[in-house]
């Protein structure tokens, strides 16, 4: 990289210091300034090759500035860096024209090569999209957690494109809601967002609903019908529950998505299709597709962008924000103003949130309603979770869910388990014995006791499984199943 002149804005002394040393041991020339007008006079005479801004800064938002500076210097890249993390800020960033947008507090690492990206890649300007959302700001997403952070960045950056995304998460992690930002900020806001949940709808009939059908299809198709698709026609189409969709329609869909025309059901002819896909899944799709009711050509058409959404047990840090939003609707809705005590707030935040955010935003409207004090404290919130618990737990999820996030699931109730989440020494061995063994135990019971057989099927050499069996003290019963 050549050594290049950095301007940097922001009112935090700290932070200029640390990117004046980061960068400056690059070989880098750093300018730093705690004010927008200072960094804009720079820009105007012409100075700098790249602009890092904060966004709230005493004098003026640095958002605001992005577009003045696009407009005099289309070619200088502005990265920004903001404690505002919300998706609006990176959404904005992303549609002002910034070249990257990192919420703080933010790794230095990370910064570091975001800068090299910026100047060492080609300087044609980033196309210009007008803002849509300067009025009233309602936001689509709440939480500020870093996984959420990720998926703000992630969404800003397909704001502009149509590309298929496939979302995944547990159930009431907020796919539809995704999805919907998806649309709501894209380039099809326009248009309309249809959704259609496959689990829904009786299987026989989802051929029908998606391409819609002509009059006299079936039985029982009395008048045409138009489709989803249809509906969806320069919009977006949302496909929930992509997993449950039957092998026949998944065909269909897949030859809509690789000809861009469908037939309806008893229709011929062809009909073109103008639709973004956005599809989402509470299923392992791998799974499925090893058991042969996914299509993994499918698959791979729909996961053009795969989206994880977390589980809310994963970024407790969002718990506070979630139930204040939450508090708030009911508020609008006329359900009397509460708060939640400090104590009340810990629980919520060891809870396993098994239904995610869904199961939240249940409990805060009971605890809203159902509640005469002002103030809710731990006891209110306890026996509203021993109620929630039994059924909490989604049989079908741990069914469903593969080896590894079986794996992942029991080692995070470990970690949790622990102090401060730190187990004690010697892990690592701890953790390999508890798979080792079953795995062996069932070589063997399935080879019947036979250690060469085993061996072979694991792929291991015999003494090493021997050795292993004597190690984790396994029994080797001989001729039992
Ligand atoms: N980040 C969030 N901020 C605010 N509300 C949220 C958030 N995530 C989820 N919700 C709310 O939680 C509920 C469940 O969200 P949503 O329906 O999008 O989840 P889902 O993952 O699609 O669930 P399912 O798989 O069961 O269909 C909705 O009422 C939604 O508004």
């Amino acid at each position: 990289m050549t050594a290049a002149t950095i301007l940097i804005a922001d009112d935090d002394r700290a932070i200029r210091t640390v990117l004046t040393q980061a960068l400056g041991r690059l070989g880098h020339e750093v300018r730093t300034t705690g004010n927008a007008a200072t960094l804009w006079r720079w820009v105007a005479d012409g100075q700098g090759d790249l602009v890092i801004t904060d966004v709230v800064m005493p004098d003026e938002n640095g958002l605001d500035l992005i577009p003045r500076i696009k407009k005099l210097r289309p070619e200088l890249r502005v990265i920004v860096m903001s404690a505002q993390n919300t998706l609006i800020t990176a959404l904005k960033a992303a549609e002002r024209g910034a070249f990257e947008y990192l919420p703080k507090p933010f790794d230095l690492k990370e910064l570091v090569s975001v800068v090299e990206r910026a100047l060492n890649s080609n300087t044609h300007a980033a196309p210009m999209v007008n803002d849509p959302n300067d009025g009233e700001e309602q936001l689509p997403l709440i939480g500020r957690s870093p996984a959420m952070q990720e998926i703000y960045r992630v969404l800003a950056r397909l704001m502009g494109t149509d590309l298929t995304v496939m979302i995944t998460g547990e159930s009431g992690t907020g796919k539809e809601l995704v999805a919907r930002a998806l649309h709501d900020y894209g380039k099809r806001r326009n248009g309309a967002f249809v959704a259609i949940n496959m689990a829904a709808i009786p299987r026989e009939l989802i051929e029908s609903e998606l391409f819609g059908h002509e009059k006299g299809a079936f039985t029982g198709a009395t008048n045409r019908s138009t489709g989803r698709f249809e509906q969806a026609q320069g919009g977006t189409l949302f496909l929930d529950e992509i997993g449950d969709m039957p092998l026949e329609a998944q065909t269909r869909l897949l030859r809509v998505l690789q000809e861009g025309e469908y037939t309806t059901v008893g229709g011929r002819t062809p009909i073109k299709t103008d639709v973004r896909i956005i599809a989402a899944t509470h299923r392992d799709l791998r799974t499925l597709i090893r058991q042969g009711l996914f299509r993994e050509d499918l698959f791979y058409r729909l996961c053009v962008v795969p989206i994880r959404l977390p589980p809310l047990r994963e970024r407790t840090e969002d718990i506070p924000l979630l139930v204040r939003h939450f508090l708030n609707i009911g508020i609008s809705q006329g359900l009397p103003a509460k708060s939640i005590d400090q104590g009340a707030m810990d629980r919520l935040k060891r809870y396993r949130w098994p239904g995610n955010v869904r199961e939240l935003e249940n409990l805060v409207r009971r605890l809203a309603a159902l509640y005469s004090q002002e103030v809710i404290s731990l006891d209110v919130v306890e026996a509203e979770l021993a109620d929630a618990t039994p059924a909490a737990q989604p049989v079908e999820e741990t069914q469903s869910e593969g080896l590894s996030a079986a794996v992942e699931r029991h080692l995070k109730d470990y970690f949790a388990a622990h102090k401060d989440g730190i187990p004690s020494n010697g892990l690592y061995d701890r953790v390999l014995r508890e798979i080792e063994r079953p795995l062996i135990s069932l070589s063997l019971s399935a080879t019947r006791g036979n250690q060469i057989k085993a061996a072979q099927m694991l792929g291991l050499n015999r003494n090493t499984l021997r050795k292993k069996i004597r190690d984790l003290d396994i029994q080797v019963m001989r001729g039992i199943k």
